[in-house]
């Protein structure tokens, strides 16, 4: 059996999309991550599955997985581009995506942008979740040059870490290492930010189960969050850059974060039995 797929990014940050509405698509994290091989499979910094929503709020279910098997409670970008991709199919300019971490408002604009309010960033120890109580503005947990990190929840767990130059830091050094620090027992994405402007920061990330990607639109989320509650910024709204672009990022009064930015489409492919191992679908 063969599976259709698209290709799709949001900043770079790239996504093999699967329409699983009409028809279960139950991968294995050994398909998973053949999939996610770029040289033999297609490549991806998560997979897409897009199933029928259990609650009858939402239009759809978006189901994220990692390129090592692995399961995320969100996935800013690829909400973007789920929310683009769905909503062609409407009449309305506004969709509700279910995700494991809550239902997702998203309006899609004129210029082919879209707005996502990613829901509330939880900011208490255990929603993070930390192993130990602890203030989440200043985590005690450290990995070489990265210290004093901030802890966000945005639906799946983030650590900002604030520096003087973010292109400085070795990500792919320290990265990994804080990512799996028995501080984080649910891992964490890392994010390393430095402070450009009255309402801008350079970001980049190393995102738990995929490593460094030109983009995070939870990290962004996160980044603008930890921004805002340092006292950093000027303001609730923060422009963030990363290595793929750019990202605007609110965080209203009633806790909510809103994240406006691009999608694209990059190709439409199918997926083989070799790829799959041959097993039936
Ligand atoms: N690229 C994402 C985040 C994807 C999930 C993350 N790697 C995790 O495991 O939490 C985004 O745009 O938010």
């Amino acid at each position: 059996m063969t599976i259709q797929f698209l290709k799709m990014h949001g900043l770079g940050n790239d996504f093999v999309v699967i329409d699983a509405r009409n028809r279960p698509v139950p991968l294995t994290a050994t398909q998973v991550v053949a999939i996610g091989d770029r040289r033999r499979g297609v490549g991806f910094d998560q997979l897409i599955l897009i199933e029928p929503p259990q609650d009858t709020a939402a239009d759809i279910f978006m189901r994220i997985l990692n390129p090592d098997g692995s399961e995320a409670g969100a996935c800013g970008n690829a909400t973007r581009c789920v929310a683009s991709l769905v909503g062609r199919g409407l009449v309305r300019d506004e969709l509700v995506i279910q995700t494991i971490s809550g239902l997702l408002r998203c309006w899609l604009h004129a210029d082919g942008t879209v707005t996502v309010d990613m829901g509330p960033a939880r900011l208490d120890w255990q929603q993070i979740p930390v192993a130990e109580a602890c203030d989440t503005l200043h985590l005690p947990a450290s990995a070489g040059p990265l210290s004093d990190g901030v802890a966000v929840n945005m639906g799946n767990p983030h650590a900002v870490h604030f520096v003087p130059d973010a292109e400085d830091v070795d990500l792919t050094r320290w990265g990994p290492e804080l990512e799996r620090h028995p501080f984080f027992p649910d891992r964490a994405n890392i994010e390393v930010a430095s402070v450009t402007g009255p309402s801008s920061v350079r970001m980049r990330v190393w995102e738990r189960g995929a490593g460094i990607t030109d983009a995070c639109g939870s990290g962004a989320c996160a980044v603008g969050v930890a921004a805002i509650r340092r006292g950093l910024v000027t303001g609730r709204r923060v422009c963030v850059t990363l290595d793929g672009g750019v990202l605007d990022i609110e965080w209203r009064e009633d806790g909510h974060v809103l994240m406006t930015g691009p999608v694209a489409t990059s190709f439409a492919g199918t997926l083989g039995a070799d790829l799959l191992g041959g097993e039936a679908l």
